[in-house]
C-alpha cells in the first residue's frame, strides 16, 4: 500500500459545473454527509463515501490478509461461546486494558500496520478535533457472523464517547434502537402483581443504515448511554465485511 495513493483520500470530488447537484436532492448527491439527531444529546453522522472506492478495495485486501485476526471465546449471559466474528485490537502504548464480555484483547501496535495509520488520518480529517488512540477491528465472514445488541459504554471511554466506524467490503445493515427506559412499573407500580404495560417501539426509536464500502458512521454524545446497536445475521450473504471502530481511551 503506497502512501502516495492514500494522500488523495478525502479530497472533495469535482462536480460537473453544467449540472450542479441540488440541495436536498439525494439522487444528485448520494454521497453527501447525513446527520441524524437522535434527541437528548445523541447524534449519528454518516459519510457514505469517506474513502475513495479504489483505495477502499486495496485496504480491504490488506486488512483481510495482513491483520492477525482471531475468533475469541467470550462470555454472554454467563455462558462461554465463540464470538460470532473475528477481531483484532490496536492501541497506543500505556492505555488501560480494554475488557468486554470477559475478554481482554492484547493490543497490537499502530506501527506494525501503517495503512491503519492512514485510515486514522483520514478519519481525523473528516472529524476535525477528534483524536482517537485505539481501534477495534471486526471481520464478518458471511451472513452468519454478526454483532448482537450492545453499547460501547465501557468506563474507559468516558460518559460521551465519539466512536468512528469505517466499513469495507460487503454492505451490511447497522441497526440502532433506543434502550428501554426504566419500566413505568418500577417507578409507579403499587403492587408486584400489577402487570407492566408492554410498550410498542416507536418508529423514531429505531434506525437502520446500510453501511457502504468506504463509508464512515460516527456515534456521538449520549448514543452509548441511551441507544443499542447491532449488525444482525443475514442468511443469504456469503461475502466478507470488515469494520474498524476508532475510539478514544481516556
Ligand atoms: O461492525 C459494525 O458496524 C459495528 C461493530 C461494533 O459495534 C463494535 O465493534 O462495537
Ligand atoms: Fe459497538
Amino acid at each position: 500500500m503506497s502512501n502516495r495513493r492514500l494522500t488523495t483520500l478525502l479530497q472533495p470530488s469535482a462536480t460537473n459545473p453544467n449540472n450542479p447537484p441540488k440541495d436536498g436532492d439525494e439522487t444528485a448527491t448520494p454521497f453527501k454527509k447525513q446527520t441524524l439527531d437522535l434527541g437528548n444529546g445523541s447524534e449519528i453522522i454518516y459519510f457514505p463515501r469517506c474513502l475513495p472506492v479504489d483505495d477502499s478495495w486495496e485496504l480491504f485486501d490488506y486488512l483481510d490478509t495482513q491483520i492477525p485476526w482471531t475468533r475469541p471465546t467470550v462470555r454472554v449471559f454467563g455462558r462461554s461461546c465463540l464470538q460470532p466474528r473475528e477481531t483484532c485490537y490496536i492501541a497506543s502504548s500505556g492505555l488501560p486494558q480494554l475488557s468486554y464480555s470477559g475478554y481482554k484483547p492484547q493490543p497490537y501496535s499502530w506501527d506494525d500496520y501503517p495503512p491503519l495509520k492512514n485510515i486514522l488520518e483520514a478519519v481525523h480529517k473528516a472529524l476535525p478535533g477528534s483524536k482517537f488512540n485505539s481501534l477495534l477491528l471486526n471481520k464478518y465472514k458471511g451472513g452468519n457472523d454478526n454483532v448482537g445488541w450492545h453499547a460501547d459504554d465501557e468506563k474507559l471511554y468516558g460518559p460521551t464517547p465519539e466512536i468512528a466506524s469505517v466499513s469495507f467490503g460487503c454492505e451490511r445493515e447497522f441497526l440502532l434502537k433506543k434502550r428501554p427506559s426504566k419500566p413505568y412499573s418500577k417507578v409507579h407500580r403499587k403492587s408486584e402483581d400489577e402487570e407492566p404495560a408492554k410498550k410498542r417501539m416507536k418508529k423514531s426509536d429505531q434506525h437502520s443504515f446500510m453501511l457502504k464500502h468506504g463509508s464512515l458512521l460516527v456515534m456521538r454524545g449520549y448514543t452509548q448511554r441511551d441507544w443499542l446497536h447491532s449488525v444482525p445475521k443475514r442468511a443469504k450473504i456469503e461475502a466478507t465485511r470488515i469494520n474498524l471502530t476508532f475510539r478514544l481511551v481516556l
